[in-house]
């Protein structure tokens, strides 16, 4: 593309008009993707300044450099204020506005993101649409999968997805938006038609100075949907009304907002919930009428989670005898609330949970299941906030009666260190526990010790399929290691 097309959004393009004819091969934000013909934006990061790698960039065929102050380079420097959202202005162009062409829906929220998103891409596939979907455990673009490093993309690497989907045919794409990627910038210029809001608990306090800061950047989603009225694009709110930060998220849009909720008033609702081991029924109460609803899903936080994926296809058109067929013939979610398949007496879960609201949640609806003990195995993660730490290991040890705490991905912390974190500060009172700090050896002992009616509840790793030591990555699975240890168990 012309650089002239690229700059079509800059407010004083013209300065560069000398550069205009320049043809661009691609726009890059990283040196060590450089291809002959780029346009190299210099990113300055959280590790590195991206300005620092200009000459690499060059040497590997930049053909112009993006910057925000005045560098020496041997190819034309364009400067601008702020380079991240010169990225995603420029990306957006360079793939021809792609967000505007198909509907795209964001979920945000602490917990529940993916999950809601997984309902929608079942309820929409069931209408016979072409899905895609962005978020923690994968991309997909219909059935094809491909994996990701991040839960959101950078803009560059989303409007480029995007664009593919596109090409693809895709009419529906669900993704999840991290609070992470609303505070970078990272889906500046996304035209979204639907934005849901699950949850506000504890989570990322290493990130954000406070929640209310994190509440600031999840409302950003919010009060970035289209403040245009057009009866033909029409833009919806979906907002959980039983959380208290509903209030605020609500008063940052200009768009209809449609509520859901199970304990307060809300447009949709889900009333006489019965949960039990193998799923979940409840009226689901709508404007567009009621109807049972019978889940494989289990907990009532996944009613919520139901609630927010019906408020969002039916403000999307989807007609209700649709949602109820694909809320009910959805199976699960990989690593969320996951059975591992055995024929022993006991259960084992494996469960996303690595927060305190969603291990509490997970922990409380397993205690309403249990008939024997219940089980814990959860550690937290390196180079994350350290404040969750001694609430999670408290949570576990109020709702299980046996806790095990490992490591999750120590990533470059010291794995003892984490794991002192997690204990320091609790006091006899709090209850008994283990520490193993090697994982698989952790896994193994609470299903060597599991009796009869016990559930075992392995948690906050989910669908990974790694773990995260040092700046390495080994393949690591905790159903793969439950299988391991229920061979060996001998009773
Ligand atoms: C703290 C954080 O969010 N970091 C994100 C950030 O990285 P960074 O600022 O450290 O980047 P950097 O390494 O300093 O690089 C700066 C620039 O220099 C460039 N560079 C770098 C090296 C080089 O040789 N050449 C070069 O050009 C880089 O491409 C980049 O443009 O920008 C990167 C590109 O967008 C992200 O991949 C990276 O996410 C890291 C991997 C991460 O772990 N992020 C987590 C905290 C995160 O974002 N999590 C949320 C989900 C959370 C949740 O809801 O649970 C997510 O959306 O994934
Ligand atoms: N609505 C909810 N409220 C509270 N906890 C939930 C909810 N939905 C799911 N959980 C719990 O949170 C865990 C993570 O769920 P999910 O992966 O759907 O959330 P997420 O928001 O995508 O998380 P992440 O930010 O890590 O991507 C689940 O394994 C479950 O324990
Ligand atoms: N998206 C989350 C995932 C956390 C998963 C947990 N297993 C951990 O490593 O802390 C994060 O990057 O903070
Ligand atoms: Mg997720």
């Amino acid at each position: 593309m012309r650089l002239k097309e690229i700059l079509s959004f800059h407010p004083f393009a013209n300065q560069f008009s000398a550069l205009y004819d320049i043809e661009i091969n691609a726009i890059k934000m990283d040196s060590r993707e450089i291809t002959n013909g780029d346009m190299f934006v210099c990113i300055n990061g959280f590790t590195v300044d991206g300005h620092d790698y200009i000459e690499e960039a060059i040497e590997k065929g930049a053909i112009i450099v993006v910057a925000e102050r005045n560098v020496e380079a041997t190819v034309p420097v364009i400067v601008v204020e702020d380079t991240v959202r010169f990225l995603a202005m420029a990306a957006s162009c360079f793939y021809q506005y792609p967000t505007s062409k198909l509907s795209l829906i964001g979920v945000t929220g602490t917990n529940g993101k993916t999950t809601v998103t997984y309902l929608l891409e079942n309820i929409f596939k069931q209408c016979g649409k072409k899905t895609g979907v962005i978020g923690t455990i994968q991309m997909k673009i219909g059935e094809d999968v491909y994996p990701v490093d991040n839960t959101t993309p950078d803009a560059l690497f989303l409007q480029r997805t995007i664009r593919e989907m596109i090409d693809q045919e895709v009419e529906q794409v669900i993704m999840e938006v991290s609070s992470h990627a609303l505070d970078q910038g990272r889906v500046y210029g996304c035209d979204y038609n639907t934005a849901i809001f699950t949850n506000l608990t504890q989570d990322h306090l290493d990130y954000h100075d406070s929640m209310d800061d994190y509440l600031r950047a999840k409302s950003l989603l919010f009060a970035q949907l289209g403040n245009r009225y057009d009866c033909k694009a029409k833009k919806f709110a979906i907002i959980n009304q039983d959380d208290p930060a509903s209030k605020k998220l609500i008063r940052s849009t200009a768009q209809s907002v449609i509520t859901y909720g199970i304990d307060r008033d809300a447009m949709v609702m889900a009333k006489s919930i019965t949960l039990t081991s193998t799923g979940t029924t409840f009226l689901l109460c709508t404007p567009d009428g009621d109807t049972m609803i019978n889940s494989k899903l289990i907990g009532k936080f996944n009613v919520s989670n139901m609630l927010a994926a019906t408020a969002a296809a039916l403000s999307n058109g989807i007609p209700l005898e649709v949602i109820k067929s694909a809320l009910e013939t959805i199976p699960g979610v990989n690593g969320r609330f996951e059975l591992v398949p055995h024929s022993r007496s006991f259960s084992v879960i494996v469960d996303y949970a690595h927060t305190p609201d969603s291990l509490e949640n997970v922990l409380t609806t397993i205690q309403e299941l249990a008939k024997g003990k219940v089980y814990v195995v959860v550690g937290c993660g390196g180079d994350r906030d350290r404040t969750k730490r001694p609430i999670m290991a408290k949570i576990a040890l109020r709702y299980a009666d046996k806790a095990i705490f490992t490591s999750d991905n120590p990533r470059t912390e010291e794995p003892e260190m984490i794991l002192h974190d997690m204990v320091n500060g609790l006091t006899p009172t709090d209850g008994h526990y283990q520490i193993i700090v090697d994982r698989r050896k952790a896994i193994h002992q609470a299903i060597h010790q599991a009796a009869k009616d016990d559930i075992i509840l392995i948690a906050g790793k989910g669908h990974e399929t790694y773990q995260q030591i040092g700046l390495v990555k080994y393949h690591f699975d905790d159903r793969e290691v439950a299988k391991e240890a229920l061979l060996l168990k001998e009773n």
